[in-house]
């Protein structure tokens, strides 16, 4: 089974790549659902309360906890689907990297997402899905978290570097690329990395 984690700061473009997944039949995984059932099963708002139940459940039950809940997930999303890989989107520590690495071995590859701050926070701000999205502060204060999280190291040892800093429809090629899927929409070896220096295929749109 191919599986493609993907790791990136705040506004990266994680959320646009798991669409681009999605729109190509690969069904893609979200970390933080663990986080948002456990709220739920707490009696939490997970809105007000994320944060803070991903911190309880790795003191509760290791550092790898939530990797360790979105395995089972995995599997079963790869055994619903007929295709050849499965996204696993919101990565942030070694720790998460080496559970997925133990349990799919060679059939794990780390995807990194890169943008720089400026055009992550312009990007977020026309984004605006909360208030946060505009804040620069909230986003710096984001980045923080996530980088205490590992978040830097854990991008320092991905398979496939994207760069995000082009156009939209070049990062959507880019990712289609990445998961084995060509312009057309056919499927090849689904997660097997490319050359991560490789230029975006270009081209129009499937
Ligand atoms: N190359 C791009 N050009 C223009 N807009 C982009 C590009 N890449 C991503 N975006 C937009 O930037 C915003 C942030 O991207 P996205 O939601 O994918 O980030 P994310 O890494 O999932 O962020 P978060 O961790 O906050 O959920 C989205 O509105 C997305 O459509």
């Amino acid at each position: 089974m191919n599986v493609i984690g993907t790791v990136g700061l705040p506004g990266s473009g994680k959320g646009e790549a798991a669409t681009v997944a999605e729109a190509v039949g690969v069904p893609v995984v979200v970390m933080g659902d663990v986080i948002r059932e456990e709220c739920r099963e707490r009696g939490l708002d997970p809105a007000e309360h994320h944060g803070r139940i991903a911190g309880v459940l790795r003191e509760e039950e290791g550092d790898d906890a939530i990797a360790a809940r979105t395995i089972p997930r995995i599997r079963e999303a790869a055994t619903e689907s007929d295709a050849d890989a499965v996204l696993v989107d919101g990565l942030r520590s070694t720790v998460e990297l080496e559970r997925f690495r133990e349990a799919f071995g060679d059939g794990f590859t780390l995807v990194a997402i890169h943008a720089p701050f400026e055009l992550r926070a312009e990007r977020l701000g026309d984004r605006g899905r909360d208030d946060s999205d505009s804040d620069l502060e909230a986003l710096r204060e984001r980045d923080e978290r996530e980088i205490d999280l590992g978040l830097d190291e854990t991008l320092e040892r991905a398979d496939v570097e994207i760069d995000n800093t082009g156009t939209l429809e070049a990062f959507r090629e880019r990712v289609r690329e990445v998961i084995g899927v060509d312009g057309d929409g056919d499927e090849e070896a689904a997660g097997e990395p490319t050359d991560p220096d490789a230029e975006p295929a270009g081209g129009g749109r499937p």
